[in-house]
């Protein structure tokens, strides 16, 4: 079976991926954000420092309404916070305009979302190519082709999303956001359209980026078994960080779950 390509190291490393084992790649600081005002006034994110490790995969887990969408929003650049920071490889999104932050999101990071959102006129070759193309880019072929290959999707390529499977969309969707070696890829419940044999395949090749490529994920999830490919786990409560779960088992998930009382 091929393997991602290894990431170029300078030194010795014991690391997988060969980043630096504690190097961060995305924070917030006091991270705030409200929705509307007066008494309707919701207050998604209520404070939240948050450190994102280079090269690990990162799960954000909580109750429905706990602000998981809102938090991976602010740290992608979808989304302005109320006040607090945000910065991601080294970049404040707070001192970006809107089109320099437009720039942000393209050169900087990659979307996989749970409905895929891939353009069901194109072609999958053409899907997985695009934000290069929209970026004026020149694709890595060496890359595009190790994709294709890991993600088993050579003989998909000209096939259009209506014809595609949902987890061969799914990964059709992994393979762009890989693509352009991002600083982060940001998957928003990616297995929640998935049967589980689709799921534990995603999960695996996210996994597999992290490990093989040095790839920085940050997940958000409902389901623990998911959650529990993570190297950590961030759970939330009304806005809040409520505590941390280090390579757990989906069975310390649920019971971590529980524990929020929620
Ligand atoms: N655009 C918005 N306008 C008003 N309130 C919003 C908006 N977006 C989110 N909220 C509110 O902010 C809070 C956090 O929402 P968020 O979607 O981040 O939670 P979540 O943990 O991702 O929830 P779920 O698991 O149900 O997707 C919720 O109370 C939600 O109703």
């Amino acid at each position: 079976m091929t393997s991602f390509p290894r990431p170029r190291t300078s030194g010795t490393t014991l690391e997988p991926g060969g980043a630096s084992p504690d190097a961060i790649a995305a924070r917030t600081r006091a991270l705030v954000k409200t929705y509307g005002r007066g008494d309707a006034q919701v207050r998604a994110l209520d404070g939240v420092d948050l450190e994102i490790e280079q090269a690990r995969l990162t799960a954000i887990m909580g109750p429905s309404g706990s602000g998981k969408s809102t938090l991976m929003h602010c740290l992608a650049g979808l989304d302005t916070p109320t006040s607090g920071e945000v910065s991601v490889a080294g970049i404040s999104l707070g001192s970006l305009e809107d089109n320099a932050l437009t720039r942000f999101r393209r050169e900087h990071v990659g979307f996989v979302f749970q409905a895929y959102n891939l353009i069901p006129t194109l072609t999958a070759r053409q899907n997985v190519l695009l934000p290069l193309e929209l970026a004026n880019r020149e694709p890595d072929w060496r890359r595009f082709d190790q994709l294709v290959e890991v993600l088993g999707l050579a003989d998909r390529l000209t096939h259009r999303p209506p014809e595609l499977s949902g987890g061969q969309q799914q990964r059709v969707a992994i393979a762009r956001a890989l693509l352009s070696s991002p600083d982060v890829v940001f998957a928003d419940e990616p297995t929640g359209n998935l049967d589980s044999r689709s799921s534990a395949e995603v999960l695996g090749f996210l996994r597999r980026s992290v490990d093989e490529l040095g790839q920085t994920v940050v997940m958000v999830t409902h389901e623990p078994t998911a959650a529990a490919y993570a190297d950590r786990v961030v759970l939330l409560r009304d806005g809040r960080l409520a505590g941390t779960l280090v390579r757990p088992s989906a069975d310390d998930v649920v019971a971590a779950i529980a524990g929020l009382g929620v």
